[in-house]
């Protein structure tokens, strides 16, 4: 690598949450997963990940708090070089919501738990309760704190999750299909949560989704197809994709289908990111009246 390359990386490394630099894995060296994955996603960007099903979304995500090893190439988070040494410090910087929330319970009660992950960072006891309130407050599970995990529904265990994951204040979250298990309500629940997050600018959010309101929301979207980065646009360029939304079995969403329609009509309706932004936006128009 020349000077420049590295005067380049040095300068991406300043304004990259997440880098990955010609990376590669294989869970057998013989069969490769992940073929020379390089991207950059800047602090504060919510990126959705999309691919067919086995294209290697998970085990991309995986390697990016080494829960899984790369064969090749270099990984960085929040400006740090992944490598044996830091690995720790990495993970304290990246926090993850998986699909299944039943997983990821170890305390007795909801507050337990908590506290469980913030007592990790050797913070001062006034610091975790600080954090415990604070963010149980803001994703509405004060009132679950003393409650058992195995008394909590679907969406509040997610929430809960979540709370758990945001308390440790870390740069980077990472949704792996965390919705997929939510009835309609709790997913909404979840995607307000998540433009909150977005709207506050302190988060970088990587979402592996199928849920095509979750894509809507976010900035960009990068999709992998046979262990390779295919595709980086924006999720309108997805949602005109036809072939590419078949392949990875997502639709476009409605709201983002009627603004089409209605564009088409000749309504100032733009490029809508929810059915709510929709409706304010005709509101307004008095159709005429
Ligand atoms: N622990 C493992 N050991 C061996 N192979 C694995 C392991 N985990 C995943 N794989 C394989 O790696 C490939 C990529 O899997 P991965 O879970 O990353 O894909 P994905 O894009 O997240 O899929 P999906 O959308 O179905 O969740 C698949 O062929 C899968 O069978």
């Amino acid at each position: 690598m020349n000077g420049k390359d590295e005067q380049r990386r040095a300068a991406d490394r300043g304004t990259d949450a997440v880098t990955m630099e010609e990376v590669s894995f294989g869970y057998e060296p013989e069969h490769p997963i992940l073929q020379s994955i390089t991207l950059g996603i800047p602090q504060g960007q919510w990126v959705s990940l999309v691919g067919p099903s086995g294209s290697g979304k998970s085990t991309l995500v995986k390697l990016l708090n080494a829960l899984i090893l790369k064969s090749a190439g270099e990984i960085t988070v929040c400006g740090m070089t992944l490598n044996d040494e830091n690995v720790t410090e990495i993970r304290r910087n990246i926090g993850m919501v998986f699909q299944n929330p039943d997983n990821q319970f170890v305390g007795e009660t909801v507050e337990d738990d908590i506290l469980f992950g913030l007592e990790g960072l050797c913070l001062p006891r006034e610091e975790m309760e600080r954090r415990l309130h604070l963010y149980a407050d803001k994703l509405g599970v004060t009132g679950l704190l003393r409650k058992h995990p195995g008394e909590l529904s679907g969406g509040q265990k997610q929430r809960v999750a979540i709370t758990s994951i945001l308390a440790m204040e870390p740069g980077v979250v990472i949704f792996d299909e965390a919705s997929s298990m939510l009835d309609e309500e709790s997913r909404n629940g979840l995607l307000d949560i998540l433009r909150d997050m977005h709207a506050e600018g302190s988060y970088t959010i990587l979402m592996i989704t199928h849920d095509a309101d979750e894509i809507l929301s976010s900035e960009r979207v990068l999709a992998l197809s046979n262990g390779k980065l295919a595709l980086d646009m924006t999720p309108d360029e997805l949602f005109r994709n036809e072939a590419l939304l078949e392949k990875c079995r997502l639709h476009a969403p409605y709201a983002w289908e009627l603004g089409r329609e209605l564009a088409a009509r000749g309504l100032p309706v733009g490029t809508p990111s929810s059915e709510k932004e929709l409706v304010n936006t005709l509101w307004p128009l008095n159709f005429g009246k």
